[in-house]
């Protein structure tokens, strides 16, 4: 290695604090200038949103709103994808216990993102469909690397998306576009996820995107954290309330939802041209 390279490997070292370790799903950095916090997903090959990820990213969140940082940029450690979304093999031919055990963890780190009290940022820097894009759109800001794609596609896979996506995704895009765009299943190129507003910036790289979302945050700095982070709370209130509310109703309906033999059917395909997709890569 390059003496340069290990130079800036020590520096790099010495400014960042790591705070999880390396044999969960994620990791937690928070760098010691900037006191922002970077929750890197990486659960290769696509960092699909299984129980076990989705478990390590609350335990993060939670970590980082513990920890005091001054905010927190969600990211992945694959150079090509964000996230693929929830793991299909959860709700292909289920096991009965898991699937409860995963959907209600979702709903919690959902709530965990959605409703966090420091100011969030998505650097998107490969795919991002579905429940990627959940994520992506329960922060407060996105910016994207060009040429991936990004959008809620479940209608193409047979299946609904639950009212609470809807919501993070209403967060972002007016009525009109996220009603089309959900209706579709449409999955936005980054130049037009820019265009309707769905992202907020692009960037070359993803360095590049994290500076942006570092300066992002940055704009929070002259701005009381307690007025902010209640000012924030307020505006998404209801949708939160609605989940919290609607909880138990919310699991059962996905249970019988998914298990209906048609959307497994449907499930089984859409995997099926998913593998031979890659097989024929
Ligand atoms: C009234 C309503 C009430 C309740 C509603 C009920 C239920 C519905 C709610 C459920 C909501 C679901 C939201 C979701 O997130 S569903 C998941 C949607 N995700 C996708 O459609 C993405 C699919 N994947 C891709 O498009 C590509 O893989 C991707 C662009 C991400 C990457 O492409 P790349 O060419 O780089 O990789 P691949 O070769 O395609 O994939 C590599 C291996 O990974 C497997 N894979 C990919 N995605 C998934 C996934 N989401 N889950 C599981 N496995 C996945 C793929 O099969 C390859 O596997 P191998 O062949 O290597 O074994």
């Amino acid at each position: 290695m390059m003496r340069s390279k290990v130079l800036s490997l020590v520096a790099r070292a010495a400014s960042n604090r790591m705070m999880s370790t390396a044999t969960k799903l994620t990791t937690v950095e928070v760098n010691d200038k900037t006191g922002i916090a970077t929750l890197t997903m990486n659960r290769p090959p696509v960092n699909g949103l299984n129980l076990e990820l989705l478990q390590d990213l609350k335990s993060s969140i939670d970590e980082v709103e513990g920890n005091k940082s001054r905010g927190l940029i969600l990211t992945s450690s694959s150079s090509t994808i964000f996230s693929a979304g929830l793991d299909i093999l959860e709700m292909y031919k289920p096991d009965k216990d898991r699937i409860r055990a995963f959907w209600t963890q979702l709903q919690e780190t959902w709530l965990a993102l959605y409703g966090s009290s420091v100011p969030t940022a998505a650097a998107i820097n490969g795919h991002s469909p579905a429940g990627g894009c959940l994520l992506a759109t329960s922060c407060e800001y996105r910016v994207m690397v060009p040429n991936f794609t990004i959008g809620l596609n479940e209608t193409q896979l047979g299946i609904v998306a639950p009212k609470w996506f809807m919501a993070s995704f209403l967060s972002v895009l007016p009525q009109r576009e996220a009603e089309r765009a959900l209706n579709q299943g449409r999955m936005f190129t980054t130049e037009e996820a820019l265009k309707v507003g769905l992202i907020d910036e692009t960037a070359n790289s993803k360095e590049e995107a994290i500076e942006k979302c570092v300066a992002f945050i940055g704009t929070f700095a002259k701005v009381n954290p307690l007025a902010r982070s209640l000012t924030k709370q307020q505006f998404r209130a209801a949708d939160l309330q609605q989940l919290q509310n609607e909880r138990q109703q919310d699991l059962e309906k996905f249970l019988f939802f998914v298990n209906q033999p048609a959307v497994q059917k449907g499930l089984g395909i859409y995997l099926e041209g998913l593998k031979k997709k890659a097989k024929k890569q």
